[in-house]
């Protein structure tokens, strides 16, 4: 069988909050010698730019008429993932409870869809080796002739205690709420909601630790490039 290892192979790794894309795509990428891409993170950005402009959230036409101005400058190397907004590092208040309550709302509104799937696609291309993407919308929307597509599910509880240990010690039921409220918000969204693609093969982690779960898409991963 013709090995494909010179081309570059596109993965898009999407799902709910919690099933541990980040944590797979950016282990699976190191480990393959792949670029990786958070496009939460640059949903994220957005939204903290907006609210540093004091734009109202709620009103999705002054979302839309701001969309483009922000410069979102994501890094790409896996073992060391950056975020700029404007040539600010927003590593760190991306992840606020602020943003994080503010950042499905944001992420609705067409425009800033539009900009940030453009920007996705050109770093994608980009990308000599090939890049590990993940996001609500990569096999659906952003990519959809990847080569391989992932949907990482988890029970809601599963889902609550890997966040709430993350966020050292948070309420694991108001988590659990926090969760549902935002994947119930993603998921119902008219442009390009989270959801499995057809062709995307589903994993369940619930019962699996993230060794096996990164082990599981690196043999998928494999198996693509050697023509399977
Ligand atoms: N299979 C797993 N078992 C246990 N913990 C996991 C597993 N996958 C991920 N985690 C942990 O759960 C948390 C959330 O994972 P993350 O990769 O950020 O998920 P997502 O990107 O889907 O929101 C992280 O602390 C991560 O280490
Ligand atoms: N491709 C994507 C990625 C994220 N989003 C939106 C919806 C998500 O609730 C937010 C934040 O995504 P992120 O992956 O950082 O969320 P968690 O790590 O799961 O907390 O961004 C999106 O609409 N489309």
């Amino acid at each position: 069988m013709e090995n494909g290892a010179a081309q570059p192979v596109i993965v898009a790794i999407d799902g709910p909050s919690g099933t541990g894309k980040s944590s797979t795509s950016k282990a699976v990428a190191a480990q393959l010698g792949l670029s990786y891409l958070d496009t939460g993170a640059q949903y994220r950005a957005i939204t903290w730019w907006m609210v540093a402009n004091g734009i109202d959230i709620e009103d999705p036409s002054a979302i839309a008429a701001v969309a483009g101005k922000p410069e979102i400058v994501s890094g790409t190397d896996p073992e060391n993932p950056t975020i700029t907004v404007d040539g600010t590092d927003v590593a760190a208040p991306i992840r606020t409870q602020e943003v994080t309550s503010k950042v499905s709302a944001v992420s609705a509104v067409p425009e800033v869809r539009a900009r940030i799937s453009e920007l996705q696609r050109s770093i994608a291309a980009a990308a000599e080796a090939g890049i590990v993407v993940e996001g609500r919308d990569i096999g659906t929307t952003v990519l959809p002739d990847a080569d391989l597509k992932i949907f990482l599910t988890a029970s809601p509880e599963a889902r609550a205690a890997r966040r709430s240990g993350e966020l050292k010690g948070a309420d694991v039921n108001a988590t659990r709420e926090a969760l549902i409220k935002r994947d119930a918000a993603d998921s119902s969204r008219k442009t390009s909601p989270l959801a499995k693609a057809d062709d995307a093969v589903e994993v369940d982690t619930t019962e699996l630790t993230l060794a096996q779960v990164i082990e599981c898409v690196v043999t998928l991963v494999e198996e693509k490039r050697a023509g399977k």
